[in-house]
């Protein structure tokens, strides 16, 4: 993890923040409502040629303007981060299952409900969803003071195949050891747990500080590789 991670500054305050939320989020959950719609529509062949000459257009609007890659993450000066590319929680990403994850005394948590998008067996969440939902877990897990960790193995056990539908997870940090910081999480249906994860995760040493991250947020400095965090 390095000096080519695209940080870059949004210099706005939480209302605004709030503001382009409003914006987008509903933007998200069209598109998830759409994925789910084309999985799941019967209607019949001139429909869907219809329905996809009118998404073309869309998107056709939407790349008028565009970022050359992905979102990257973009910081307030407070350091806010604004991860709306993310795979498994971002704000703008329909790809996304919509997870929101809260830490409440040193146990992270979050439902959501998988629907038809996140299938692999027959009505049942694939086994890469999960896997990504875990590792998103225990990101969040071990984050400290908006400061990330980054997967360096992640254990997966299938302990029974998870119906689609409304799902928990819920993810516990279980030791530290220099910059490793293991984690164990789990994902749940309404009668327990059907995937656990065990995650151990690491501060890079290549990663830029807090401070650095900052000061070039703020245009004072650039994000490098070579200062080892303590
Ligand atoms: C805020 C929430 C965000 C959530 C995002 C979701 C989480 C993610 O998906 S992160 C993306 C997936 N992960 C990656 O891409 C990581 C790719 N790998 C890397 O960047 C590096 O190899 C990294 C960071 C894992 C280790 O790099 P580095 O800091 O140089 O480690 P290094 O100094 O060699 O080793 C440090 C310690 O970790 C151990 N270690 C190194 N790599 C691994 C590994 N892959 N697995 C387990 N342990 C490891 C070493 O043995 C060493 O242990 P000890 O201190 O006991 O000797």
């Amino acid at each position: 993890m390095s000096a080519d991670m695209d940080f870059r500054l949004e210099d706005i305050d939480d209302a605004e923040i709030a503001r382009r939320l409003s914006i987008v989020e509903p933007l998200t959950d069209s598109v998830r409502d759409l994925v789910d719609a084309v999985i799941r529509t019967e209607v019949d062949d001139a429909e869907l040629i219809a329905a996809r000459t009118a998404i073309e257009a869309i998107v056709t609007r939407l790349r008028a303007r565009q970022k050359d890659k992905g979102y990257g993450v973009a910081f307030t000066r407070d350091f806010t981060g604004m991860p709306w590319g993310n795979a498994a929680t971002g704000a703008r990403n329909a790809v996304a299952p919509p997870l929101r994850l809260s830490k409440v005394d040193g146990v992270t948590r979050g439902d959501v409900v998988l629907g038809a998008a996140y299938e692999g067996p027959g009505g049942h969440v694939h086994g890469g969803i999960a896997a990504l939902l875990l590792d998103q877990l225990v990101g969040e897990t071990a984050a400290a003071d908006n400061m990330p960790s980054f997967t360096g193995t992640l254990t997966v056990r299938y302990l029974r195949p998870t119906p689609l539908g409304p799902v928990t997870l819920t993810g516990r940090v279980t030791g530290t050891e220099g910059r490793k910081t293991f984690v164990h999480g789990e994902l749940s249906d309404a009668d327990g747990v059907t995937v656990e994860a065990d995650a151990v995760m690491i501060r890079p040493k290549s990663f830029p500080s807090r401070d650095q991250i900052s000061a070039a947020i703020t245009g004072h400095d650039t994000p490098t590789a070579d200062k080892p965090t303590p």
